[in-house]
């Protein structure tokens, strides 16, 4: 059991660390990024089961030469977004991973270091299509125009661009494993921006390939373990029989799905991670315990295994001690 943006806004500790500095900045020095991951263990003592390290999707972006700036309360905004075919001549070709993104493996190795066997840690990257879109679109969307409009007007230059993402995502998670990263989750939060033609289309074959793609290079790196991965794909809930055939361990859902149908679709193919309604936090702690009982109930008995989480982040709105009691009420129930 963990929980998306575990570590974030709704911990008093979060803001006490973070002290007006900038997003970005607080990411790329180990020492506050590593204090941050593993602040949510410490605070609920023994309930979390994982670390994620603290980070961004956004930092692939960053790492293919874009200006990405975090603006207090509105989120992400990109000094100069892509948007016409033209403007991929922005980007950098050949991007060195290492080099771009050493200060994330530095974080991890020091994370997993202070760790010390606690609780597995998490590395994770943006998915192609999620990336691509806040690539062109500059931040946050309602209305996708920009995003749309390539898919729709340049499929070529999409899928060109997409699979330049895609390949610095699988360097990226393959040396997140190296510098210590012992499970991994690729973040398609935008997948329910597509219907089921363009998800297959312009975000699945993508998908397909992280996998596909980074387990021969976590061999060619001398990694012998096996190293379990995740998808999670927002509001993609046409598309769970792909993802269950995509060379993925587990598939992260959102509230969107119920739970005993998901268990009937994948029929033990992949482990199940989710999916309460993080408005749930919001709610008394009878109605969080009644949800809990109901969410174990219907993921609980399948042949697959089965990870407790939100069906999406935290927000800074919610009170730690509900999110407590869902951590203890989950353990109550899920052991009854
Ligand atoms: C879409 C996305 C982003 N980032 C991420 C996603 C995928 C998950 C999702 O769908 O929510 C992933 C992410 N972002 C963050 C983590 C850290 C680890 C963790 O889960 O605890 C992870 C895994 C920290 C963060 N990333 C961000 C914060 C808040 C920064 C702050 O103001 O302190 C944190 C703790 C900022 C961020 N980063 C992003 C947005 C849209 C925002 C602003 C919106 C918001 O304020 O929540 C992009």
């Amino acid at each position: 059991m963990w929980i998306m943006r575990q570590a974030g806004r709704y911990l008093p500790q979060y803001h006490e660390v973070k002290a007006g500095k900038d997003f970005f900045e607080t990411c790329r020095d180990a020492e506050i990024a590593s204090e941050i991951t593993i602040q949510p263990i410490d605070h609920f003592d023994g309930l979390i089961d994982a670390a994620i390290i603290f980070s961004d999707i956004l930092v692939i972006p960053q790492a293919m030469g874009m200006e990405v700036e975090m603006i207090d309360k509105a989120g992400p905004h990109f000094v100069d977004p892509l948007r016409t075919p033209e403007d991929l001549k922005k980007l950098t070709q050949d991007v060195d991973v290492l080099k771009e993104l050493d200060w994330a493996f530095k974080a991890i190795t020091l994370t997993r270091k202070k760790l010390n066997g606690r609780v597995p840690l998490f590395g994770f990257c943006g998915a192609p299509w999620t990336l691509m879109a806040y690539m062109i679109e500059g931040g946050g969307s309602k209305m996708f125009r920009f995003a749309k409009e390539w898919i729709y007007k340049y499929p070529e230059a999409s899928h060109e661009l997409l699979q330049r993402i895609t390949d610095v995502a699988v360097e990226f998670l393959a040396q997140q494993v190296v510098a210590g990263a012992q499970i991994l989750q690729v973040f398609e939060s935008w997948g329910g921006e597509l219907g089921p033609a363009e998800f297959n289309e312009f975000a699945l074959p993508y998908l397909r390939q992280i996998p596909a793609k980074l387990r021969p290079r976590l061999q060619e790196l001398n990694i012998t373990e096996d190293i379990p991965i995740t998808v999670f794909a927002k509001g993609s809930w046409y598309a769970l029989e792909d993802l269950a055939e995509s060379g993925y361990n587990t598939v992260s859902l959102d509230w969107l799905h119920d739970p005993a149908q998901a268990v009937n679709i994948v029929n033990g193919r992949v482990n199940l991670q989710g999916n309460i309604d993080p408005g749930v936090m919001y709610g008394s702690h009878d109605v969080i315990t009644k949800k809990v009982e109901k969410m174990i109930a219907g993921f609980g008995g399948g042949k697959q295994g089965y990870i407790i989480n939100f069906g999406h982040g935290t927000s800074p709105f919610m009170d730690p001690e509900n999110i407590r009691h869902f951590l203890k009420e989950c353990h109550r129930i899920g052991s009854a």
